[in-house]
């Protein structure tokens, strides 16, 4: 036993100086061709075959789709099989926690009768090359291992069969995510403007939007015929995409509304700021790198996009004497704001329109439709739109189910006919709906919505009455102005006149 003991320890060690010499004195060419004949050799000798996925795909290291698939479809299989697992905080509510595959581990799968072993690696990259940006030194990649006769059924069934599965447990599991767009200087004072994320977490419903019903559901309805036309839009040749405008004033839902939509699509949100984005290039790598299934949504697009700035700062310029300073003035201003032109944003979203695949939705929303330009509204940019207005009677019964959790009550007939009088948002009727301590009820509640609706039509007779007299009040004044005129124009006459008579009984 000693003698075998002492044979194996100096064969260990003649492979390990065999090794050290073949690595240290061996050129590398010779080394690499060896490695290749070896490889060769070994897949020679073993029925077994490999293949290997990487994390990172493509020139521009892309992330691997591939690889997040299988590793989703792994979460789910490998915890039971492997022994080295990983434990990482889970992004769904179902467990707080996720077992995966640890690093290095391997698994054993049979699939259909066939045995194959699926490997977790990861190898320290040695960088020796000096970049500017951020690059991991891990390279992470699977291996799937088969005997070679399983060829045929791994790759036209096995593999479509894992990344179909990777994919539906993803989307099972997805969160939605509430993109936003946030300015940042970089190298050499360069502002950029990138997306970041947190989980979109809205409770808004069209259950709970307090709209009219029919409105509600023709919106439905729109919704689910573009989630589900694929292939009508193949077939017409447009591209998979659609704009809505949502306008109305202040506290009418429209922002409730998009989040409502995003929940009830399953669709990301990227909410675009489009005055922290320096300039149309920008604005279009920010829409490149959108996802498919998501809304991209501009708030307040008539304050965002300043289409009359450039023409007020020129004025500006035209009208100061010190016209060199202004200039400059201008200028200074001009390279700090955002310089989104309309026709830039045209541009790109019928650029992302038309180039993006997979199914998006833009949405922009203002409070005066009256003021954007009939270019950014016409069909085929926005496909619908749809006004949020003050509360109606159906709306003011969602909001009560939502608040007061009732669907009747005496008082409702009272809020009718004060509704069909007032103008007063939805955002406004739920504020005074909402208990704010525990002696409130809903008799407490709706009585003090009564109370708001008064004052809300009594303020609202006041100012149309004032608006009468000030209305009357310049009618007199324009009155008086012309009467005046009037007066003048005759003065002047009856002097041209008397001026006349003079010089005709001074010629006779
Ligand atoms: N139609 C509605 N249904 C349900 N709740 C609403 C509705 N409209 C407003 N609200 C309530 O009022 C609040 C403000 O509404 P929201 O932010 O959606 O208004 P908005 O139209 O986007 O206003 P703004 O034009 O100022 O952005 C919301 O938090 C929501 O609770
Ligand atoms: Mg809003």
């Amino acid at each position: 036993m000693g003698s075998e003991w002492t044979m194996l320890g100096s064969f260990t060690a003649t492979v390990m100086i065999a090794y050290t010499v073949f690595d240290k004195f061996i050129p590398a060419h010779i080394r690499s061709y060896v490695q290749i004949y070896a490889h060769k050799l070994i897949g020679f000798l073993s029925p077994y075959i490999q293949i290997t996925f990487p994390e990172f795909s493509g020139e521009r290291l892309k992330h691997s789709e591939l690889f997040t698939a299988i590793q989703t479809y792994l979460v789910e299989t490998s915890s039971q099989g492997a022994r080295k697992l990983k434990a990482e905080p889970a992004n769904n509510s179902n467990s707080p926690f996720l077992l995966s595959m640890d690093d290095n581990e391997q698994i054993t799968e049979t699939f259909q009768g066939v045995k194959l072993w699926w490997g977790s690696h990861k190898t320290m990259l040695k960088t020796q090359s000096f970049s500017f940006y951020p690059s991991s030194d891990e390279k992470r990649f699977y291996t799937l291992t088969f005997h070679k006769r399983h060829r045929d059924i791994i790759s036209r069934t096995y593999i479509p069969h894992v990344l179909e599965q990777g994919k539906s447990i993803k989307l099972k599991n997805r969160q939605l995510k509430l993109f936003t767009n946030s300015c940042y200087t970089g190298w050499g004072g360069y502002r950029k403007s990138k997306w970041s994320h947190l989980v979109f977490e809205h409770p808004a419903r069209f259950e709970t939007l307090a709209m009219e019903k029919t409105v509600k559901e023709e919106i439905i309805d729109d919704l689910l015929t573009f989630k589900n036309g694929k292939e009508y839009y193949d077939k017409i040749g447009k591209a998979w995409k659609r704009g809505y405008l949502l306008y109305g004033p202040p506290g009418t839902g429209k922002s409730t509304m998009i989040a409502a939509m995003a929940n009830f699509m399953y669709y990301d949100v990227y909410d675009l700021e489009l005055t922290a984005v320096k300039d149309n290039t920008q604005l279009r790598t920010l829409l490149i790198e959108t996802t498919s299934k998501s809304i991209i949504v501009i708030e307040d697009i008539d304050c965002s996009l300043d289409l009359t700035g450039k023409r007020a700062v020129k004025k500006e310029k035209e009208k100061s004497g010190d016209v060199k300073d202004t200039i400059k003035k201008a200028e200074e201003e001009d390279s700090k704001e955002s310089k989104v032109t309309l026709s830039g944003l045209l541009n790109c979203i019928d650029g992302i329109w038309s180039g993006c695949a997979g199914e998006r939705i833009i949405i922009f929303t203002t409070n005066h439709v009256e003021k954007l330009d009939p270019a950014l509204i016409r069909s085929g940019r926005m496909d619908k739109k749809i006004e949020l207005s003050y509360c109606g009677y159906e709306a003011f019964k969602v909001l009560a189910k939502n608040y007061l959790d009732v669907d009747d009550h005496r008082l409702f007939s009272v809020v009718e006919g004060l509704l069909e009088e007032t103008k007063i948002t939805p955002a406004d009727v739920a504020e005074n709906m909402m208990p704010k301590s525990k002696s409130d009820n809903v008799e407490t509640c709706l009585k003090k919505l009564i109370e708001s609706l008064k004052k809300a039509k009594k303020k609202a007779e006041e100012d149309a009455e004032k608006k009468a007299e000030e209305e009357e009040e310049a009618r007199l004044k324009e009155e008086k102005e012309k009467e005046q005129e009037q007066l003048a124009v005759e003065e002047a006459k009856s002097d041209e006149k008397a001026g006349k008579e003079v010089k005709e009984n001074g010629f006779h």
